[in-house]
Parts: C-alpha cells; structure tokens; sequence
C-alpha cells in the first residue's frame, strides 16, 4: 500500500504539487486524469523516488521512500513520460543493461529477460535495434523495463501518448494482463482512456486533488446534482402548488413554451430521486405530464467541469461528499 501525505513541490515560487492526499491499494488499477501540467508527471516522480518532495510523506507497506530509498525502488517499476531511448541497443541487450542497473543479479537477469519478453510479446524483436522498432513496440520495451525484477507497484507516466489506436488498444490489453500481477498506477489527461483502463479514478487540477472515487461513482455523483425535465399541462398556478407540497425538492423552475403548457425544471435534494413522486403528484392534480427526464451527467462532464475555470462549485460538492 502506498500513502501520500500533504504532498507539496514547489519549483521556485510556482506550487506544482498542492497538499496531495491519497492512498493506493494492491491490486487495482488507478488512473492519474488531469490536463497538462495538472502535476502528474511531478508527483508520479515523486513516488518513484526520482524527485525530492517540497514537504509531505510518502510510505510505501509503512516504510518512508525518503529514509528508504533502495528498499522502496525495488518495489517499483517506472515507465517515465520520455522513457530513456536507447536507439542503437538491441531489445535483449537494452534489458540486460537494465537489469543490471536495478541490481537484479546475474544469475536471474537471463532468465527474467526471457520471461519478461515472452510476457510483453518483444520475443519476435528481440534482437532488433530499439532504433528501428515502432512507437508501439518502443512502449512495450520501456514497458519490459518497468517490470523487471517483478516489483509489486508499475507506475506509468502517460503510457498510450503517441500511439495509433491499434496500439493503443495492444498497450491496453498488456496493462490489463500486468495488473493481475501489480498494482499499477498510471497517468493520462485523456478520460477515455482512463475511464476504460481504471478501477479507481484521481482527478487532479492545478496541482490539487480534485475527486477520486471508481468510475461510476464519479459519474453518480454528478447525477445527484442533475435536474429534472418535466413538460405539464395546465395553469401555472396548478403547477406550483404541486410543486409545493413535493418533497426532497430543493428547487425548481418554470417556463411557458405555449399557452397551458410548461416546461418545469427541478433540482432534486441531494441523493434524492423524486421521479415517480413527481409523476403520481400530477397525477393526482389532473395535470398532464407529457414527458419526463433527468439530464444524467457523464464522466466527461465531471472532468471537465472539475479541470477548467470555474470549477469550484462542484469540486466543493465532491469534497464534501468525499
Ligand atoms: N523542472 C521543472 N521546473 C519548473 N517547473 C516545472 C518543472 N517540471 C514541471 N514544472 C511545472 O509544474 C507543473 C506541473 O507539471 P507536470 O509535468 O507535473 O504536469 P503533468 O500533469 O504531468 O502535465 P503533462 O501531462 O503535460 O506532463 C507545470 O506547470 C509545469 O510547467
């Protein structure tokens, strides 16, 4: 389990790190979402260990990284946003110097290439220079040399940049196969790929955690904040005064779009679904409905609601939920 305290970097006066709190538990996929320059990139180097933290803690199963450093690297393999490129070594010759730089020892790095390879489908490449293998394949060495040594944490710094979509979709399925096996921890500004991939969402903004939660609670959570869609038949007097007596409501609004009719909008309490209420109330007031509908949010609108300008209101909806 890894736990990040009060997370803060500061590069010079520009704070690119802001008071992260978080916790990561074995077995899950997780997925860092924020646009560029959200911070990703920074903290992720900061839980592998290749960046100094400004202030806070991060303990990995309880140990401390910055008392710890060795113990901690071994249980972490890193995939970097611009992973080293060594053009002019072959696939097998990349990895054994890798091996040897993690401090695997020499009796286990043959054995461990082969079988990492074999895993990550390089063995085909194996003897092609990294020089001459597509973008794809290169993601797959760097992918190779993140799990060598078998460490129980992958973290991955937006792993699918750069990739056509058939490669995507091969990277994809490696990440998933990897996760079996590790915990893995990866970064993108792209929902999509994150909202297929992950278990567990973090959205970050501005250096700041903004929500995390699985992907389908994110997208309820929006919901609870969602309104109402009504068309009814009547007077607008009628209206109100069922509208009134509803509870768990916590407001509504009424327009005319033709005489008798009205288009009734209404925000529900929180956590409060008051459809059918709302049917049987205007029901039973002879008021016809002609229609119903909840306008459902999605988990793009509360990405992008929570990573652009004037998020606030429905960040500090998340957090008080959280
Ligand atoms: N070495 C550095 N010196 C100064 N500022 C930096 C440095 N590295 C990052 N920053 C700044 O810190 C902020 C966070 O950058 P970071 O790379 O962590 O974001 P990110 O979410 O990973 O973005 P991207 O997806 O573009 O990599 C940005 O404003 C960036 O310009």
């Amino acid at each position: 389990m890894i736990e990040v305290k009060n997370l803060v970097k500061k590069y010079g006066s520009h704070t690119a790190v802001d008071n992260l709190n978080f916790s990561i538990d074995k077995g899950r996929i997780y997925g860092f979402l924020g646009p560029n320059g959200a911070g990703k990139s920074t903290t992720m180097n900061i839980i592998t260990g290749y960046l100094a933290a400004t202030e806070g803690e991060v303990t990995v199963n309880g140990f401390d990284i910055l008392k710890e450093p060795e113990k901690f690297k071994k249980s972490v393999g890193y995939l970097p946003e611009m992973p080293p490129v060594y053009t002019d070594m072959t696939v097998r010759e990349y990895l054994a110097f890798a091996a040897e730089l993690k401090g695997i020892p020499k009796g286990e790095r043959k054995v461990q290439i082969e079988v990492i390879m074999g895993r990550i489908k390089l063995t085909q490449v194996a003897d092609r220079l990294i020089g001459n293998l597509s973008k794809g394949y290169r993601q797959r060495v760097g992918l190779a040399q993140a799990i060598l040594g078998f460490p129980e944490t992958i973290i991955l710094d937006e792993p699918m940049v750069g990739l056509d979509p058939q490669q995507i979709i091969e990277i994809r399925q490696l990440i998933r196969s990897l996760a079996k096996n590790h915990t893995v921890i990866l970064s993108s500004h792209i929902l999509a790929e994150v909202r297929e991939l992950c278990d567990y969402i973090l959205i970050i903004s501005k250096g700041k955690l903004v929500a995390q939660d699985t992907p389908e609670h994110l997208e309820r959570l929006l919901c609870d904040t969602g309104t109402i869609k009504l068309e009814v038949r009547g007077a607008a007097e009628q209206i109100k005064e069922v509208l009134l007596r509803m509870k768990k409501m916590k407001d509504y609004r009424l327009s005319k779009k033709e005489e008798q009719l009205f288009l009734v909008t209404v925000t529900p309490g929180k956590g409060a679904d008051i459809r059918e209420a709302l049917f049987l109330a205007f029901a039973g007031a002879q008021l016809p409905l002609l229609s119903l509908y909840e306008e459902k949010g999605t988990l793009e609108d509360v990405y992008l609601k929570l990573t652009q300008e004037g998020g606030g209101a429905l960040e500090s909806h998340l957090q008080k939920r959280a």
